[in-house]
């Protein structure tokens, strides 16, 4: 197993920097991107499209969201700000974002503050007209390249690295640009320079690249605008009729309305979407033939159930995980139940193979919103309590098994162990639908510090459950949760790949240098 080599502060501050939360691991971002086709102005209403994928999306990124559109021509709309999707947009200025293409964002931090100045997309005016770019991901390489940039004289206005990506593709690719700008060479250059992580949406005034790092790490699908058509009964025209146009999302739970999954972008593609369709670009492998790397944690807990990735259903990867710690970890019980929500899939896979019967234990207040940083564990608790209450009838003399997907402070799991014995519960077992979190992420994931997670600071499962007050404690094995991912898979890529490096150590690329945890 790899160590995490400690090296310079760089990463320590950026990391001070990022948003905070008191429970979980705190999300991604979302990126959605919408295109026309055919005639211009277009009227298929790309600003409420991507305003309703990005709601669908909100649960990557709470922290702040933008909207940039373009009507074909350099003068980008554009409207960005603090908050949620639905404070941020209203109808007036939805109608004002008008546009036969566009991009957006919902963000969560990772680089750079939680600002104004650092919420995506990111603008840029170039030698080659405006661009913008809507990112999901963290550069692993963020400082290097910082430096690269800067030293081709060229100034950055924040500290995001999403807008050193923006900057980066404004660089003259080394092979030169014979008939003005070649963004394909430009975004292969992008890739070269940096090879972790991202998902992108690029917009220039008439056309929008999505792409993929070559290892694939942050997901990314595409779609079709399905023509209108009011006498239908869904107000749609199902079929192989011609789409009005194309989407792109982090996540196919974002396809709805007027929008269908077509397929996912593949890692290391850059696919071009303009008025006439959507071609493939190029497809750039990983560097030295490395393995693809896939996060697994969007299977555990990152991605919505209904979201499809590699050809399957998250909730059925959620629901194998459940039924394979089942058979790693059995105890006998009377009742299976979850902490809603991610645990949902888990429990009903591990009642389904152990047949112990499944109920609902923890009724899940949906009105509370994040758990906001407290300053005291009893004011954690009392957060827990607000937002979890126990249903009597299964719990009073039952015993629990309670399933969550995944423990990261144990903040969660230890105060609804007291809440379900202070209803009467007479043994309350845990078991966790993935394995113990050690590592950090450097993908665009917050992990808490090395300090904070309870896997790092209590080796054994034992402590942990003498820690949290369970009568016993198991995770799923890292062997037992890729066998779930792989049972179904059905990838259009020639080969699958998954990064665990939070679960093993295992970094894809490599322990870049400049990290420090
Ligand atoms: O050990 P902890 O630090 O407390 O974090 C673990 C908990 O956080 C997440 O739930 P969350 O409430 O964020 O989201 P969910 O509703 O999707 O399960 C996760 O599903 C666990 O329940
Ligand atoms: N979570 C993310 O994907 C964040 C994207 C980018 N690194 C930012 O901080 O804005
Ligand atoms: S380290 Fe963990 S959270 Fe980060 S990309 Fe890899 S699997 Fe996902
Ligand atoms: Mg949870």
């Amino acid at each position: 197993m790899a160590t995490v080599k400690i090296n310079s502060n760089n990463w320590k501050e950026r990391r001070v920097n990022r948003g905070k939360a008191v429970s979980g691991l705190t999300h991604e971002c979302g990126v959605f991107g919408a295109i026309g086709n055919k005639a211009w102005p277009n009227t298929s209403e790309i600003a409420q499209i991507i305003c309703i994928g990005l709601e669908a999306l909100q649960h990557r990124g709470q922290e702040s969201t933008g909207l940039v559109t373009s009507e074909g021509n350099n003068d980008f709309h554009i409207h960005k700000g603090m908050g949620l999707v639905k404070h941020v947009f209203n109808n007036d200025c939805v109608g004002k974002l008008r546009g036969s293409l566009g991009i957006g964002h919902t963000r969560y931090s990772t680089s750079a503050k939680s600002e104004q100045v650092n919420c995506q997309p990111f603008v840029v005016h170039s030698m080659h007209g405006a661009l913008a770019v809507a990112h999901n991901g963290e550069l692993v390489n963020a400082a290097s390249l910082r430096k690269q940039v800067l030293d081709r004289g060229v100034g950055l206005s924040t500290h995001s690295d999403s807008e050193l990506i923006t900057q980066a593709l404004c660089l003259i690719p080394p092979e030169g640009e014979v008939n003005g700008p070649d963004w394909p060479a430009r975004i292969r250059h992008l890739m070269q320079l940096a090879p972790l992580s991202y998902s992108l949406c690029i917009m220039l005034k008439d056309r929008i690249y999505a792409v993929r790092d070559t290892y694939g790490n942050r997901p990314l699908c595409l779609g079709k605008i399905v023509p209108s058509n009011p006498e239908q009964t869904n107000g749609y025209i199902e079929g192989e009729q011609e789409p009005e146009g194309w989407v792109v999302s982090s996540e196919s739970c974002a396809f709805i309305s007027a929008t269908r999954y077509v397929r996912e972008v593949l890692p290391g593609e850059i696919l071009e979407m303009t008025k006439n369709g959507v071609r493939t670009v190029d497809v750039v492998p990983p560097p030295e033939g490395k393995p693809l790397a896939f996060c697994i944690f969007e299977y555990v807990y990152f991605a919505r159930p209904n979201s499809v990735f590699e050809g399957q259903e998250v909730y059925t990867v959620r629901m194998h995980c459940g039924r394979q710690l089942a058979l790693e970890h059995p105890v006998e019980a009377d009742i299976v139940g979850s902490v809603p929500e991610s645990g949902n899939a888990a429990a009903y896979g591990y009642s389904k193979e152990s047949r112990i019967p499944l109920g609902e234990l923890l009724a899940k207040n949906t009105y509370v919103g994040r758990t906001f940083i407290q300053p005291s564990n009893r004011l954690r608790q009392l957060n827990v309590a607000l937002k979890f209450s126990p249903i009597l009838t299964n719990v009073r003399g039952k015993r629990i098994i309670l399933i969550d997907d995944s423990i990261v402070r144990g903040n969660t799991v230890g105060p609804i162990i007291r809440l379900l014995r202070r209803a009467g519960a007479k043994e309350v077992h845990i078991r966790v639908a993935s394995p113990p979190l050690r590592y950090p992420c450097y993908m665009g994931i917050n992990i808490p510090t090395r300090e904070e997670l309870i896997a790092n600071k209590l080796k054994d499962t034992k402590e942990i459950a003498k820690k949290v007050g369970a009568d016993s404690l198991e995770y799923l094995s890292v062997e037992g949760l890729v066998r779930a991912v792989k049972k179904e898979i059905n990838s259009t890529n020639e080969v699958d790949g998954h990064c665990t490096a939070c679960l093993t150590g295992d970094y894809p690329g490599g322990i870049p240098d400049e990290l420090d945890w």
